[in-house]
């Protein structure tokens, strides 16, 4: 599942504004691998910046970073070819908005290598997220029936067909869509490492602690939603813990739940599209769901009852 919607995310959200082919062209389909470890080596990096400085990653992590040196190439690749296309064309896609902006001082565009690191961090920052959260809540859904059924029926009650599905206010009405879709980004956050940040001149109080200028600190998105003090219950998938009518629940106890969910990381570093990220999963379970019947494999069945 992971590759069939990376590629559709890749493939129609790209940030070049074209299909990247990866599903008609079967030479295209290892970019998805390349995305997978490149996106494992930033993981390691980002949590452990001295493995980059001294150089180990290349002799420690070999083939992850190896594919992450042809995702870079992947990238530039893709930059260099939108360049090509320019402003000359009617979709406005995320470069058509990169190729015009100007430095309000100088009046000096985006220079080369700095699009190009546009379109890595773009490729890998939309694809890969997107893909692991649908991922997720299909992989909740067919293991939760009660759940499957009850969401297919909130869908089917709203829309008779699976054209009728895009960003609207129906849609946005489906509460237990977006319950599912919280529920399954809490146990399976997309980014669920440690976001490293480093501590600023003069340190930090921490819960008690000082921390010295300089520390690098983070908190795992998985750890935090895993915390029973937010989430009782914390490893059960529940849909209801993100709604107020459900029998256990209150608002204080959604509030709760909400206060502490940061799939999306929060502050002026967190995700440039959040809202666009929720409505994006929110399109494609609804599309899917009611009208494609997703369930179990049956070599799943067959293992499980071996
Ligand atoms: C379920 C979907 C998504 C999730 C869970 C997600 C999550 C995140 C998180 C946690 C960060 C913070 C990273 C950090 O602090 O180092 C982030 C940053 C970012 N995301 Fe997303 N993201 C999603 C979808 C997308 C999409 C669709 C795009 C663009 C096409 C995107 C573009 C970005 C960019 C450019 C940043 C860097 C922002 C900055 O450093 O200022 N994300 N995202």
């Amino acid at each position: 599942m992971i590759p069939i919607l990376g590629a559709l995310v890749i493939g129609f959200g790209g940030i070049a504004g074209y299909a990247f082919e990866m599903l008609e062209r079967e030479d295209n389909r290892h970019v998805i691998d390349l995305i997978g470890n490149a996106a494992h080596m930033h993981l390691i990096l980002g949590t452990n910046p001295t493995i980059k400085t001294l150089g180990l990653n290349k002799v420690l992590f070999s083939k992850i970073y190896n594919m992450r040196m042809q995702y870079m190439a992947y990238s530039k690749a893709q930059a260099a070819e939108r360049q090509k296309v320019g402003l000359d064309t009617d979709r406005k896609d995320f470069f058509y908005y990169l190729l015009n902006a100007r430095d309000p001082e100088t009046g000096q565009g985006f220079t080369g290598p700095e699009l190009w690191g546009e379109s890595n961090l773009l490729i890998i920052a939309g694809s890969d997220t997107t893909s692991t959260a649908l991922a997720s809540a299909f992989f909740y859904l067919v293991h939760n029936p009660s759940t499957l059924a009850n969401l297919t029926k909130e869908i089917r009650t709203k829309f008779d067909d699976v054209e009728q599905i895009h960003t609207s206010p129906e849609l946005n009405s489906c509460h237990y869509l977006r319950a599912v879709i919280d529920e399954s980004m809490r146990l399976s956050p997309p980014v669920g490492g440690i976001l490293p940040r480093e501590v600023l001149a003069g340190g930090l109080e921490i819960d008690g602690h000082h921390i010295p200028a300089g520390t690098v600190v983070g908190v795992p998105h998985y750890a935090i939603h895993h915390n029973p003090s937010y989430y009782p219950d914390p490893f059960t998938f529940n849909p209801d813990r993100w709604i107020a009518e459900s029998p256990a629940e209150t608002k204080d106890t959604v509030a709760l739940a909400q206060s502490a969910f940061c799939p999306f990381s929060v502050g002026p570093r967190g995700c440039i599209v959040i809202n666009f990220g929720e409505n994006l999963e929110d399109i494609f379970v609804a599309k899917i769901v009611p009208f494609f019947e997703p369930r179990r494999s049956w070599v799943y069945e067959i293992c499980e009852r071996d």
